[in-house]
């Protein structure tokens, strides 16, 4: 089956300033890959590099095997983005927001609106919220809210999930519920590209780790083991890294 996302030599910068430089990662159907790496090494970059939200300098990025400049299926990719942000009170209610996840499909398919209204219900079920559908998103936790990120990336059936720190901050309940939410994901087929500091009960349904460091990938295979004072559940991960430090690099 063709890849949903291939990066190839890819360098990306800012302003002129490199924070990738030279970039290859494969991910295959079915895998659930994990992006790690110290803070500001180029995570978010990367994804944000593979859905086109920010421009290469060089290389080249493929999803479902099609060169990205030329890709139109994005009704196949659910992004969630690292944060709501403030709702700046706007009144949409859980299920407004879910819904607004379907609009992708409805431009493409046209779906019915049963349909619709099935696939908001489902995801919302998944991340264990079907009875606040009614609720201002404002009146949710952070750690809720970000469920209903999650569950409005669920609703427009991707084949192809990518998530920005999905449970960073998030209390460990909703924690829970994106594990179980994202493992019925996977069952059922789908693909996960997702950035991480601390895996918490997503570690079982990684299946493969990527670390990014000093504009590369150091590390591409098994999820690596916390190493020393960063398996400390009180470490803050906001530390600066030196350019020696061991690949235990699950740091931030
Ligand atoms: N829009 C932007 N303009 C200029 N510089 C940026 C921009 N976005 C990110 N950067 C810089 O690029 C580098 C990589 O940032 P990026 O957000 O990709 O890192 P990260 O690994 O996701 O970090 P974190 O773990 O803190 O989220 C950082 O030095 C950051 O300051």
């Amino acid at each position: 089956m063709t890849a949903p996302v291939t990066v190839t030599h890819a360098a990306v910068g800012y302003e002129g300033r490199a924070v990738l430089r030279d970039v290859s990662l494969t991910v295959a159907a079915g895998e659930v890959v994990a992006v790690l790496g110290a803070n500001g090494s180029g995570k978010s970059t990367l994804i944000r590099a593979v859905l086109g939200l920010v421009p290469l300098s060089s290389g080249s990025v493929a999803l479902f095997g099609r060169p990205a400049r030329r890709f139109r299926q994005w009704h196949r990719i659910g992004y969630v983005p690292q944060r709501l942000g403030a709702s700046g009170g706007v009144p949409a209610t859980v299920r407004e927001v879910v819904a607004a996840g379907r609009l992708a499909r409805r431009g493409v398919l046209r779906p019915p609106a049963r349909a619709d209204r099935t696939a908001v219900a489902t995801a919302l079920a998944a991340v264990g919220l079907a009875d606040r559908t009614g609720d201002p998103v404002s009146t949710l936790s952070g750690g809720q809210q970000q469920r209903v990120l999650i569950a409005r990336a669920l609703a427009g059936e991707p084949d192809l999930l990518i998530l920005d720190e999905p449970t960073a901050g998030v209390d460990a309940a909703s924690q829970e519920a994106f594990a179980g939410a994202l493992k019925e994901f996977v069952v059922g087929g789908g693909t996960v590209l997702l950035v991480a500091h601390e895996l918490g009960p997503l570690r079982s349904l990684i299946s493969r780790a990527v670390v990014v460091h000093a504009g590369g990938i150091a590390h591409d295979g098994p999820v690596p083991e916390p190493a020393g004072h960063h398996a400390d559940p009180d470490h803050d991960h906001v530390h600066p890294h030196g350019p020696n430090e061991p690949a235990g690099l699950w740091s931030a």
